[in-house]
């Protein structure tokens, strides 16, 4: 069966073209071709199939092989896939688990349109938010040196989140105006990964109420830089699109 290797600033995944239906889904397979020293690894799989009345379905699982949320970082490769196939042009409207998602193609970036998002839940902490994934944001202010992967877990699995099938704990350091840097535990991969594009979204639309940052936030990832822009009206945030770079990295054939 052939493969593609994708990664969007570092969030990596195996792609397959199951256009045919084909494609063997079971948790343990995935969770091996994820698997970084017996499979090809990646931080998720994504198989792109056909759908009545759109340019194609994106099917998502994370590296444990769980069928995960939406994922906006392999939304965007996954669009670049598309483009490379011949299936789209420079536009596509695509159907994913979260729902409809539009996608502008341009030679070195892809713009996503994400879901609108109207209900944030503000504590004295972190905010918490669901942008097609379940979202923790907090602040700190030394972000190279903090503990990631221990502070996400204890957060992912610990109440009130662990009970609810858990969640992606995302840290941010404001590193100007409009500007974050930011590092995400992922569910799902149960590691810190170099990028979250539904991760990244949630931290624009907290630094959005928290810090009054308008129409756009650009933020430093572990894997590279992402902007995301949104517009705000009195039903919450519409209109947001998760823009940055999705490449094709190379190409196989599973054993
Ligand atoms: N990396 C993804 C998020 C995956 C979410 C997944 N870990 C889950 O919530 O199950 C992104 O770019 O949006």
């Amino acid at each position: 069966m052939k493969f593609y290797k994708y990664q969007g600033t570092g969030n990596d995944f195996v792609v397959v073209d199951d256009r045919a239906n084909s494609f063997p889904i079971s948790q343990e397979y995935i969770a091996h071709l994820c698997h970084r020293r017996f499979g090809i690894g990646a931080d998720g799989l994504m198989l792109l199939q056909n759908a009545e009345g759109y340019d194609f379905r994106m099917i998502y699982f994370n590296s444990d092989g769980t069928e995960g949320s939406m994922c906006g970082n392999g939304g965007r490769c996954l669009v670049r896939f598309a483009h490379d196939l011949g299936i789209i042009g420079e536009q596509t409207t695509f159907i994913a688990v979260d729902g409809e998602h539009e996608a502008k193609v341009s030679a070195d970036k892809i713009s996503l349109k994400m879901i609108d998002v109207s209900e944030i839940d503000q504590q004295a902490d972190y905010d918490f938010m669901n942008t097609g994934s379940p979202h923790y944001v907090t602040y700190t202010d030394d972000l190279e040196h903090y503990d990631v992967y221990g502070s996400g877990k204890a957060i992912r699995y610990g109440e009130p989140f662990g009970s609810k099938g858990g969640t992606n704990v995302n840290f941010v350091e404001v590193k100007g105006e409009n500007a974050l840097a930011v590092r995400t535990y992922e569910r799902g991969v149960e590691d810190e990964t170099y990028a979250c594009g539904t991760g990244v979204t949630a931290c624009a639309l907290s630094a959005n109420l928290r810090l009054g940052f308008d129409n756009y936030v650009d933020i430093k990832v572990m894997g590279g830089q992402l902007r995301i822009e949104f517009e705000k009206t009195e039903n919450g945030y519409q209109n947001i699109y998760l823009i940055g770079p999705a490449v094709r990295v190379f190409e196989g054939e599973i054993a």
